[in-house]
């Protein structure tokens, strides 16, 4: 699929150059890359918000340009802003939403009722949406897109704003959510914690394209390896120490820190201190860090996803 925008007086932005994706039932699959990097518009493409420049997409069996209404029916998309109207009730806005996806006024209500206490949403189901928290909000919109039982959940930015309780908090719905009906999901998130510890599968995207598409701990290991840092009482040690033979190729070194990356840190570590030891070079600390996404995506582009989505 691709996607360029027309742009007055300039050429036109190429937004997706070329995405091409397969993402299996039941699946938990996070879509990361920096700011402009193309996750919104894939996903506005592949919820039929935006018709694609070129290519197709199926999404749950439907085709998104010939069955778009077909899409819609088996999809929730959570965008990044909030969905429910500010001056409405909680419990209105869900009962709406059912409605609005086909549901008689019965069946609204009972669904209504499962997603308040799905989400913890009973305590404030008769307030106005305006009074709500950003976390108790954030839940509500999650809820919105599930009214009509979809088998695929399109989130976009879920958690963005929240603080590290409501994150978590939020996760915990959407996990056992998906426990229980099986929905597969698709996200994007700046978190990249959050895509490392609840995503099955990462996808990387940059410039348009998908430059890395596998688990994360095997993203790690592949792309990124374990880092060890040495700190030296003067930068003189370090250089020397960055110079032994024996040591690890391409080591970092900064002042008196000396960076190595190693395939299995835990276990090239005790055998770098001796050789350290041998040559008379004391070392003041020792440490060894694995790998983050960030790393990751540093090693792919030379360039860090952390620093660029802020
Ligand atoms: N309507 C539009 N007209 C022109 N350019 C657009 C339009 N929508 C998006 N773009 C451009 O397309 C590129 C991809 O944008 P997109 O919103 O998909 O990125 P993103 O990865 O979701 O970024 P973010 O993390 O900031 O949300 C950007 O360069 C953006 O400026």
């Amino acid at each position: 699929m691709r996607r360029d925008f027309a742009v007055k007086g300039g050429p036109p932005v190429e937004a997706v150059r070329g995405v091409d994706l397969d993402v299996g039932r039941g699946e938990l699959v996070a879509f990361l890359g920096p700011n402009g990097a193309g996750k919104s518009t894939t996903l506005r493409m592949l919820t039929t918000l935006l018709p694609p420049s070129a290519g197709s997409a199926e999404v749950a069996g439907h085709d998104v340009t010939a069955d778009p209404a077909g899409v819609r029916r088996r999809i929730g998309y959570i965008g990044q802003g909030n969905s429910a109207g500010h001056h409405q009730r909680v419990r209105d806005e869900l009962v709406t939403q059912g409605r609005c996806h086909g549901l008689s006024t019965v069946e609204a209500r009972r669904r209504t009722d499962e997603l308040v206490a799905d989400f913890d949403l009973s305590s404030f189901a008769d307030r106005g949406v305006g009074t709500l928290s950003g976390g108790q909000r954030r839940r509500l919109d999650v809820a919105m897109g599930l009214v009509h039982r979809p088998e695929l959940l399109f989130l976009d930015e879920p958690s963005s704003g929240l603080d590290p309780h409501h994150r978590a908090n939020l996760w915990e719905h959407i996990v056992r959510q998906r426990e229980r009906d099986g929905t597969t999901i698709f996200m994007t998130t700046h978190y990249l914690d959050e895509a490392d510890t609840m995503a099955e599968r990462v996808i990387v995207i940059d410039h348009g394209r998908v430059i890395a598409d596998d688990t994360a701990p095997v993203l790690k290991a592949r792309l990124a390896g374990d880092r060890i840092t040495l700190t030296f009482a003067d930068p003189l040690d370090a250089k020397r120490a960055a110079s032994l033979s024996a040591s690890p190729p391409g080591p970092a070194v900064d002042g008196s820190t000396v960076e190595y990356r190693v395939p299995d840190g835990p276990a090239r570590l005790p055998a770098l201190l001796r050789e350290l030891c041998d040559a008379g070079i004391d070392v003041v600390t020792a440490a060894v860090s694995r790998p983050t996404l960030d790393d990751v995506f540093l090693a792919l582009t030379g360039r860090s996803l952390r620093e660029e989505s802020r």
